[in-house]
C-alpha cells in the first residue's frame, strides 16, 4: 500500500439518496489524501448520482460528506473546491481554449499576472500550448478532454471527480489520455475520483476500486483484490470471472474442498459451510493428459479463436469457460467433441460467502 499523502480523506458515512425510481443505498467510504480512487460499475449503477452527491449537486437524503475534520454535507458545490469533469468534456463552445481554460480564476478576479502564469503552467502539464487559440469545436475528443482536464485542475481542486472522462475516445487516445492521469495525478497528488464502467480502465489507473451496483457498494479493494478474489457473483461476473458456482464445502483430511460437477476440488479458504466460488478463465490450464491437482475431465463443447487466446466451452459437470494461449494448449485438439482435462490450482479458486 502506497505511504499516505498528508492532506485531507474524503468520507462518506451512510449516503442514501433517492432520484426517480432510484436510489444509492448506504453508501460509506473513505478516500485517502492524493488517493487515485475509481468507481467502477455497469450502466445505470449510480455512478454519476454518487459522484454529483460527492460535487454538491444533489444533497443527500441521509447520511454525512466529511473532507478532513470539516462536514460539508451541507455545502454548495462552489464552497467544496472540487473540480468535475464530465464526459463529454461540457467545454464553452463560444470561447477558445485559453478562455475556457481560465474561466474560472477571471470569475475568483485574480491579477492577470497570476492567471498567466497558472494557465502557463496547467498548459505545459497537459501539452496543450498549441491548442490555445482554437474552439472547442475545432479539436479532437482527446485534446477536449485535455483541455476540460487542465480548466479543472488550474483551479487546485481540493478533489477532482472524473465521470467516465475517457469513454468517449477511440482505444488508442483513451490509452494515452489514461497514461497522462496517471502521471498528471503523480505529479499533482491530487485526491482522484474517477468513475467508469471499464474494468481495465479500473485496473490501470486505480489504488483502489470501489464496486458499485444496483446503487449498493458491494467492494472496495485494490484492483488485485478485486480482480482475482471478488466477494460476490455479481462482482466476479462484472469482472470477467465467467465461471461461478455454489458449493458446500467439505473437509476431508484436513483439507477443504468444492465441488464443481462430478469432481472435488481442493480450496484455500477459512469459510465453512455454504459458500459461492469463482475462477477466471485465463486460469484454467487445459490440456489432453490428466495432470495432478485439482483436475477435472470435460468434453470440448464449442471452440471459439480469439487472435492470440481461444476460448473454449467445457463441459466438466458443470459449463466451464477457459481462455488458452493457442501456443500452450498442451498439444490437445481443441475441437467440439473431443476429451481434455482442466486443471484449476487451489489459488485460482475464489471462495466467496453464499
Ligand atoms: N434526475 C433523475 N431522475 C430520475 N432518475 C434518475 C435521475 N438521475 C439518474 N436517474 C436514474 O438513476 C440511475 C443511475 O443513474 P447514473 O447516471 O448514476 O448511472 P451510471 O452508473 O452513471 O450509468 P452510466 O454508466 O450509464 O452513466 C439510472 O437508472 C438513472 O436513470
Amino acid at each position: 500500500m502506497k505511504e499516505r499523502l498528508p492532506g485531507r480523506s474524503l468520507r462518506l458515512f451512510r449516503i442514501t439518496k433517492k432520484t426517480g425510481e432510484f436510489q444509492l443505498r448506504d453508501i460509506s467510504l473513505e478516500v485517502f489524501p492524493g488517493e487515485y480512487f475509481v468507481i467502477l460499475g455497469p450502466t445505470g449503477a449510480g455512478k454519476t448520482v454518487l459522484l454529483e452527491v460527492i460535487a454538491g449537486m444533489h444533497a443527500p437524503d441521509a447520511g454525512e460528506i466529511w473532507l478532513g475534520e470539516e462536514n460539508i454535507t451541507a455545502w454548495p458545490p462552489e464552497k467544496r473546491r472540487f473540480g468535475f469533469v464530465y464526459q463529454d468534456y461540457a467545454l464553452f463552445p463560444h470561447l477558445n481554449v485559453r478562455e475556457n481554460i481560465v474561466f474560472g480564476l477571471k470569475n475568483k478576479k485574480l491579477p492577470c499576472d497570476e492567471i498567466k502564469r497558472e494557465l502557463k503552467a496547467v498548459v505545459s502539464l497537459l501539452g496543450i500550448a498549441h491548442l490555445l487559440r482554437r474552439l472547442p469545436y475545432t479539436l479532437s475528443g482527446g485534446e477536449q478532454q485535455r483541455v476540460a482536464v487542465a480548466r479543472a485542475l488550474i483551479m487546485k481542486p481540493r478533489v477532482l471527480l472524473l465521470d467516465e472522462p475517457l469513454s468517449a475516445l477511440d482505444p488508442c487516445t483513451k490509452e494515452m489520455l489514461q497514461q497522462e492521469l496517471k502521471r498528471l495525478h503523480q505529479l499533482t497528488g491530487t485526491l482522484i475520483i474517477h468513475v467508469t464502467h471499464d474494468f481495465e480502465e479500473a485496473l490501470y489507473l486505480g489504488e483502489r476500486i470501489g464496486v458499485i451496483m444496483g446503487g449498493k457498494l458491494l467492494q472496495v479493494g485494490s484492483p488485485e483484490e478485486i480482480f482475482t478474489r471478488p466477494r460476490t457473483a455479481a462482482v466476479a461476473r462484472f469482472v470477467g470471472a465467467e465461471n461461478i458456482y455454489n458449493s458446500e464445502i467439505i473437509l476431508r483430511g484436513g483439507r477443504k474442498y468444492v465441488t464443481l460437477g462430478e469432481a472435488l476440488l481442493q480450496v484455500e479458504t477459512n469459510l465453512t459451510g455454504r459458500a459461492g466460488f469463482s475462477v477466471r478463465p485465463e486460469h484454467i490450464l487445459v490440456s489432453s493428459l490428466p495432470q495432478p491437482g485439482n483436475c477435472l475431465p470435460g468434453k470440448v463443447l464449442a471452440v471459439y479463436p480469439r487472435g492470440l487466446l481461444t476460448r473454449v466451452i467445457i463441459d466438466a459437470g458443470e459449463r466451464l469457460v477457459a481462455l488458452v494461449v493457442a501456443r500452450e494448449d498442451k498439444g490437445c485438439t481443441l475441437a467440439p467433441g473431443s476429451t481434455v482435462y482442466c486443471s484449476i490450482p487451489p489459488a485460482a479458486i475464489n471462495v466467496f460467502p453464499f
